[in-house]
């Protein structure tokens, strides 16, 4: 088997899983006690922290390449509690190797086992990993991809019946040059006859067989290793590919609460697991079991069963010892990948800190503290090295045992004339040969216990169902901009146990009409967006478009039918002509122009270095807070969808810039239904109508003119707010 077992770090997470498991049975209720606003779950291979507010999920890791936000791999289960237990989360402050995602809510009630069913998941067994496997190495729809499995198979055969093949080849060619050898006639013929004319037809045909044998046992195994290859590919890349649906068919709560780049590295992980676990079944673990098989079979018919039962018995005694060496060394392995990370870390960290290291004269300091990583990571990495010869070399010490014995009753049998020297050469020759894949095993195993790991978290992530449920067969929603009213009917909704967000809210739209929606922050402004949109449910209660209740139309339907301009645009790391076209891919270059030239950006972007094929940088970096959100009115302008929702940002835009987004805006809603969720107030002075909602209900409604005449009204309070000019004073 080709080497490719070399990593590191990941090979110890079931080790570690297993001391987070007792750790945490110890640790649990005071961790619970001190992080009450938090229910802490062991979700392996990590611990996650979900917000008992607002159902955002922070990860405690305990294995995990080091990223901006966490320490790598570097604190065992116990430091990170113990961080967690010193650090009282009460404070607000975020414990070490905890991942912060978007909250962390002090104080709250507790979250029950139901709440936190957005990382519910499903127990998978490795049978289950199994079955699921074999339903993409044996695909019922491929019958290419089980043809080449069989190819695989039937060549994986071949080759292990020719590697046996050539011991024999070998013993027949020993006793006949042995028997060519021991003729008078010989003698006389050497010196003068070429090599055929010299050992006779036979041995020369037997020696020459031997290397063709050997030929072709090594071109089968390649042949195999070709043909499986795709079988391999395929199958990794429609797990991905499954993987990457399924996630995007999984609800917002589940994205909210998951990190992006755990799900990647899921993927990512879980993908090479399956190619790993494929590759060391079908190249090392199964083709090892058969040649033992076969070899001991050979042994038993030839020698009896004293040989078979000694070619098992030594294998056996070679796995066991093989096993429990390598389960004892891994710890070794564990410290020697964790004191390599934190030596890079250092190394990183102390480098970003050039200019403060050199302000403070810490130059020694620095250079301590990285010797320290490298003196860990030396003596880790020595106890690697020590207990690597002693494995390899109790692997030899037991396999040359057994192989002696073997020959010795060989030895014996040819005393007693039942066996030639031939014989005791192919005995040699059969094991001999067994040694090689053998010599692997401790690797295989580590690795694949590892990548079952892998595979596990991966299948695990597949169980998880999406909490937005379509009926079967549902109809389409129809709707055009006629009649695309909005009607909301006694909804109720909560994020979290506790902390309702709507409480029977009511309110209906006609199609065609501007509605602006505002109301203090948390007031659930967003929330509508979402429920509309269906990336959330409500707990009861219906919301109607065009009469249609959206729990019962087609989900692609509905979607299609609402344009969403949300509150921070975030865009592809592409060309702003891509992140513009992604409104409606099949419209046409012109009609993104046109869609541009309504949303006020088109002439700005003639004016960057590369026109519409700039770069806009990751999540769109180089564009200003305006421009972002006018790249999402345009797509929302080429969507052409008869409902418009803009949630409008938070940050405040210069007066210029909003009026551009007001023209936009403007031009976006013309023909539409269209709801604006307003923290400007001025955004939405124009609608026909404004909702102002407080405490998960609309306590106001009506025009601008109609609200502002109300001086008792929050409406009032908070324009006065926002339009005060402190110059005018
Ligand atoms: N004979 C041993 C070692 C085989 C070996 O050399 N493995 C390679 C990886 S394919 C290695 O670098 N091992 C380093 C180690 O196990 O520390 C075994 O059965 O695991």
């Amino acid at each position: 088997m080709r080497c490719h077992l070399g990593s590191s770090a990941m090979a110890v997470a079931l080790l570690i899983n297993k001391r987070i498991q007792k750790v945490f049975r110890t640790h649990v209720k005071l961790v619970r006690s001190v992080t009450s606003n938090h229910s802490i779950i062991l979700n392996k291979p990590q611990l996650s922290i979900v917000c008992k507010q607002c159902a955002v999920t922070s990860y405690l890791r305990f294995y995990s390449s080091p990223s901006p936000n966490n320490q790598g791999g570097q604190d065992s289960a116990k430091n990170v509690l113990a961080a967690v237990l010193a650090n009282k989360p009460k404070t607000g402050k975020i414990p070490v190797g905890v991942q912060k995602r978007d909250c962390f809510h002090p104080g709250a009630s507790v979250l029950s086992r139901e709440d936190i069913s957005l990382g519910d998941t499903k127990p998978v067994s490795t049978v289950d990993m199994f079955r699921g496997l074999m339903e993409y190495v044996w695909p019922k729809d491929n019958q290419a991809i089980r043809n080449r499995v069989t190819l695989s198979l039937s060549l994986l055969f071949g080759a292990k019946v020719m590697n046996v093949t050539v011991p024999f080849l070998f013993k027949y060619a020993v006793d006949e040059v042995n028997q060519v050898a021991t003729t008078p006639a010989g003698d006389a013929l050497l010196g003068m006859a070429t090599v055929p004319q010299a050992l006779g037809t036979t041995a020369f045909s037997l020696l020459v067989g031997y290397g063709l044998a050997r030929a072709t046992a090594a071109g089968f195994n390649e042949l195999r290793n070709a043909v499986f290859a795709r079988v391999a590919q395929h199958s990794i890349r429609r797990l991905a590919c499954n993987v990457f649906t399924h996630l995007h068919n999984l609800d917002l709560g589940f994205h909210l609460g998951r990190q992006t780049g755990a799900l990647s590295k899921t993927i990512d992980r879980g993908s090479r697991a399956i190619n790993f676990v494929l590759s060391a079944m079908i190249f090392n673990v199964v083709p090892t079991i058969f040649e033992l098989t076969l070899v001991s079979t050979i042994l038993g018919v030839k020698g009896g069963l004293a040989f078979a039962g000694l070619a098992v018995g030594c294998v056996g005694v070679y796995a066991a010892f093989t096993l429990a060496i390598t389960q004892w060394r891994t710890q070794f392995r564990v410290r020697m990948n964790r004191a390599e990370n934190q030596a890079g870390n250092t190394a990183i960290d102390s480098l970003i800190n050039y200019e403060t290291v050199k302000y403070f004269n810490n130059e020694r300091h620095e250079l301590e503290k990285y010797d320290a990583s490298l003196r860990q990571y030396e003596s880790a990495s020595l106890k690697t090295a020590w207990s690597l010869a002693a494995l390899n070399f109790g692997q030899h010490a037991i396999f040359s045992a057994g192989l002696s014995l073997v020959m010795l009753l060989a030895a014996r049998e040819i005393a007693a004339g039942s066996m030639t020297v031939g014989d005791l050469v192919m005995v040699n020759g059969l094991l001999f040969q067994l040694s090689i894949p053998l010599g692997f095993l401790g690797s295989v195993y580590r690795e694949v216990r590892q990548a079952l790991v892998d595979m596990q978290t991966m299948f695990t992530l597949m169980t998880v169902q999406s909490r937005i449920k379509e009926i079967q067969k549902a109809p389409p929603l129809i709707v055009d901009s006629r009649t695309a009213t909005i009607e909301f009917r006694d909804v109720n909704f909560k994020y979290v146990n506790g902390k309702p967000i709507f409480n029977n809210l009511s309110f209906s739209i006609p199609a065609g009409a501007k509605i602006g929606i505002v109301g203090g922050s948390g007031s659930g402004k967003s929330t509508m967006v979402r429920l509309l949109y269906r990336f959330f449910e409500p707990q009861s209660g219906n919301i109607f478009i065009n009469g249609q209740n959206i729990r019962d139309v087609d989900l692609v339907s509905l979607r299609k039918a609402i344009a969403v301009v949300p509150q921070d645009c975030v865009l592809f790391h592409d060309t702003i002509f891509h992140n513009l076209h992604y409104g409606d891919l099949s419209k046409s270059r012109e009609q993104v122009y046109a869609a541009s030239r309504l949303a006020e950006l088109h002439d700005a972007v003639l004016t960057w270095p590369k026109g519409y094929e700039t770069e806009v940088g990751e999540r769109g970096l180089k564009l200003s807070g305006g421009e972002k959100q006018r790249v999402g009115i345009a797509r929302a302008i080429l969507k052409d969808a008869p409902l418009l929702l803009h949630d409008e940002a938070t940050s405040s835009l210069d007066s210029l810039t909003e009026h551009a987004i007001l023209q936009a805006l403007k031009a976006a809603t013309v023909g539409k239904t269209s709801i604006c969720i307003a923290h400007r107030l001025s955004t939405v002075a124009d609608a026909d109508e404004i909702l102002v909602l407080e405490r998960g209900a609309i306590s106001e409604r009506g025009s601008h003119h109609q609200l502002v005449a109300n001086p008792s009204s929050l409406y009032y309070k908070l324009w006065e707010k926002q339009n005060q000019h402190p110059l005018s004073k």
